[in-house]
């Protein structure tokens, strides 16, 4: 169980959401979904399983901003295929062996655990406009026993997800609860919505070094201003200066994503043949409706001392 009397006051939940934002509970077991609507219309959904976020509507609810996979299992029976998977300790395939993370699967565990919802508060944004914000707790004790064996150490994770009327926070809280420092990697895999990646540009990374896992895990540097995607992309771009990486999308902006504390992105569509590939990827020329804008810590390592808290997350601004 997280510890709810021992967080961080700015996480601490209450149980008196706004008086007009609306959260319900819906499904059970690991279908448990939290639904938060805003009195103008906006709305998310949390799944249990993974704390994924698969659905974030903006635009009074009329804009869904997340793509989710038409054959994505939202029954707990494996990670889910679109939305917002919380990738966490360890990003894509773990070391080989000699390190802690080791014998945990792609992407580590907390997109396939079962988390626990803290409670909902009320809050403003900058606007001063309504938000909601959910909390969602997942710590060792609580991990099945085999991940629980792949990954030995003390922990407690609170996510919190806010709505605002034209921005959704995600934002993790990671403590180490043991009594040895651990190594950690962390990222937001989200699967932005678009109409057509052809008319797609990334902006925000000009001159940002990247790996390109899709060219033998190669170094680079972005020279153009702007990403265009025109067949597979998986690229991890480290260390970026700029606080905000922008979707635009046929001339017009589209996403900002506000990292906070993170200081890379993967930028990764698996185009056609991948996306075929993939069993729960549907429809298969979805590839042309998403593409993967995934704020994280994953270039190298986070080392937490016992007793350490750290903090990071993303904002992102729907601007239709
Ligand atoms: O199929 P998964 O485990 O959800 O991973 C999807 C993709 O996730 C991305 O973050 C990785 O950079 C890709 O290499 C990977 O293919």
């Amino acid at each position: 169980m997280v510890d709810r009397n021992n967080r961080p006051s700015a996480l601490k939940a209450t149980d008196a959401a706004g008086p007009e934002a609306q959260v319900d509970i819906e499904g059970t077991g690991s279908s448990s979904k939290v639904i938060a609507r805003l009195p103008s219309g906006e709305s998310v959904e949390v799944l249990l399983f993974g704390a994924t976020v698969t659905s974030w509507k903006s635009n009074g609810g009329t804009t869904e901003n997340l793509w989710l996979s038409e054959k994505a299992a939202l029954d707990g029976s494996k990670a889910v295929r679109g939305g917002i998977p919380v990738v966490f300790p360890v990003f894509g395939p773990p070391p080989k062996s000699g390190h802690v993370t080791s014998s945990l699967p792609q992407h580590g565990f907390a997109r396939t655990s079962r988390w626990e919802f803290l409670g909902k508060s009320a809050a403003e944004d900058a606007a001063g406009s309504n938000s909601v914000k959910l909390d969602f707790g997942l710590s060792s004790s609580e991990l099945t026993e085999e991940a629980r064996k792949a990954w030995p150490l003390d922990f407690a994770l609170v996510y919190s997800v806010t709505l605002s009327k034209e921005s959704l926070m995600t934002v993790v809280n990671v403590r180490n609860e043991g009594q040895q420092s651990f190594e950690f990697q962390f990222l937001l895999h989200t699967y932005l919505r678009i109409q057509d990646i052809s008319k797609v540009a990334i902006n925000g990374l000009l001159g940002v070094a990247y790996t390109d896992k899709v060219l033998n895990a190669t170094e680079h540097k972005q020279s153009d201003s702007s990403v265009k995607i025109t067949g597979e992309v998986d690229r991890v771009y480290a260390s970026i200066p700029q606080d905000t990486t922008s979707v635009v999308e046929d001339g017009k902006p589209r996403f900002d994503v506000v990292r906070d504390n993170l200081k890379d992105t993967v930028v990764w569509n698996p185009w056609i043949e991948k996306a075929k590939a993939m069993g729960d990827f549907a429809p298969d020329e979805d590839y042309k409706h998403m593409v993967c804008v995934e704020v994280g810590a994953v270039n190298g390592w986070q080392t937490l001392d016992k007793g350490d808290v750290f903090e990071g997350g993303q904002t992102i601004k729907s601007l239709l």
